[in-house]
């Protein structure tokens, strides 16, 4: 049977005047849990990808945040529980709550640190762009 297809929206939430960008580290008790990602999930039904991001954030941190530019392009990802297609955008926070609720810890990372840690296996290309982002220079 053909695997099923999960869309999925992150963000890249930077911080535009120490030129850093947030990582979360999803919850041991998740799929794919213990490594850092983007923080975001799966596009519901009659969401943009943006729509779906700025939710997340909602529930997840309790944040609000203004979408930028995709970061990237979208990555297509095959997991033995089904092919996860991944858009991330930059983000700013507008408010700073960061709750914890789907993670278990979050770090700012400057472009040089960013392939230190354990990424989700999908998010290796946009680490490496990421690697290579001035952070600063972002357009929203
Ligand atoms: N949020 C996020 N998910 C990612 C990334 N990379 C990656 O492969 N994924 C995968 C892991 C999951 O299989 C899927 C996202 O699902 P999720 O579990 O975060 O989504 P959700 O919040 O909607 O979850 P749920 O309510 O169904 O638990 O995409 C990433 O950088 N960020």
């Amino acid at each position: 049977m053909a695997k099923k297809i999960i869309r999925v929206a992150g963000v890249a939430i930077i911080d535009q005047k120490e030129n850093k960008v947030l990582a979360g580290k999803r919850n041991a008790d998740r799929l794919v849990g213990g490594m850092w990602e983007f923080p975001g999930g799966k596009i519901e039904k009659g969401e943009t990808p943006q729509e779906a991001a700025k939710r997340e954030l909602e529930e997840e941190f309790h944040d609000e945040v203004k979408i930028g530019p995709q970061l990237g392009k979208t990555v297509s990802y095959e997991y033995d529980f089904g092919i996860v297609e991944l858009t991330v955008f930059f983000a700013k926070l507008l408010t700073h709550n960061f709750d914890l609720i789907a993670h278990s810890k979050v770090e700012w990372l400057s472009a040089d640190q960013v392939a230190n840690l354990k990424w989700v296996p999908a998010d290796a290309p946009l680490v490496k762009e990421l690697a290579k982002t001035s952070f600063k220079d972002i357009n929203f």
